[in-house]
């Protein structure tokens, strides 16, 4: 069965549990977003369901396989994994920078392919003109797009990404979304942490709604991001907007 999917993963860190037994999937094809307040468990379930770190309790399946005992190469190529921490770049060209997603693919080296991936992958973050660049030399937000750069230059069938667009420009991030529905559309699945709900609402298929390691709700963003869900768990009023692109507004927090 494709699909992406964690099975009742539960984990304790520091004597805490962070995750209580939790589940979610994504299928081939599907934008999910994954929203939730500070501290929610969002990093750490993505980090889970890729793979980065093993649960105590439950299953991770890619693809119809055990995500534990599955290859390491074969994983590599299948699922990328966009941190949200971001570990300085050394001096090396953006380019050469964005090559690295290549990595899992050198055991079938095909230059002409990963030239043509790291060009698509530079041209969907608008890096293109800064491809010359030494990576340490640019700002918050390209360093960001770069990040992004080199996990969607892996081409993998499945792509997690921790708070890709925190960091950008209104311009840039509606175009990172724009990107995600452009590869949804090619059949790649995503899950996408978040925390500009007007963003997740706009652009993505699903949302799963955590709060204090569990997931509270998941469905289509209509239904997950009701007025009493933003109540309960973000603490905040919504004011609901007539005609606009996003129907609503938070209206700043509870009294
Ligand atoms: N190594 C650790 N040891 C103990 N607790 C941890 C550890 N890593 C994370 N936590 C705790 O787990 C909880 C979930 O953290 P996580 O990073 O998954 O939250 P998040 O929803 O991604 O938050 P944010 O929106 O702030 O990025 C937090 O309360 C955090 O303090």
């Amino acid at each position: 069965m494709t699909g992406l999917a964690a099975h009742d993963v539960a984990l304790s860190l520091g004597g805490r549990a962070v995750l209580h037994p939790s589940s979610v999937r994504v299928a081939p094809g599907e934008l999910v977003g994954l929203i939730g307040p500070n501290g929610a468990g969002k990093s750490t379930l993505l980090r889970v369901l890729g793979g980065m770190q093993a649960p105590d309790e439950g299953e991770i399946v890619l693809d119809g396989r055990s995500l534990a005992t599955a290859g390491r190469t074969w994983r590599a190529r299948t699922l990328s994994f966009l941190p949200q921490d971001e570990v300085p770049p050394p001096p090396m060209r953006v380019a050469d920078l964005v090559a690295l997603g290549r990595l899992p693919h050198r055991g079938h080296p095909d230059r002409a392919r990963d030239s043509a991936a790291v060009t698509r992958a530079l041209a969907e973050t608008d890096l293109l003109a800064l491809r010359d660049r030494p990576g340490s030399q640019l700002s918050g937000g390209e360093r960001a797009r770069m990040r992004l750069a080199r996990a969607l230059a892996v081409e993998a069938a499945y792509l997690l990404a921790d708070e890709p667009v925190a960091a950008l420009d209104p311009a840039h991030a509606l175009a990172v979304m724009a990107s995600f529905r452009r590869l949804a559309a090619g059949g790649t699945g995503l899950v996408v942490v978040l925390h500009d709900l007007m963003l997740a609402a706009r652009f993505c298929d699903r949302l799963v709604l955590m709060r204090a390691g569990r997931v509270v709700a998941q469905g289509q963003p209509a239904d997950v991001l009701t007025d009493a869900a933003m109540r309960a768990v973000y603490g905040v009023e919504v004011r609901r907007v007539e005609d606009a692109v996003i129907p609503w507004a938070l209206a700043g927090p509870q009294d």
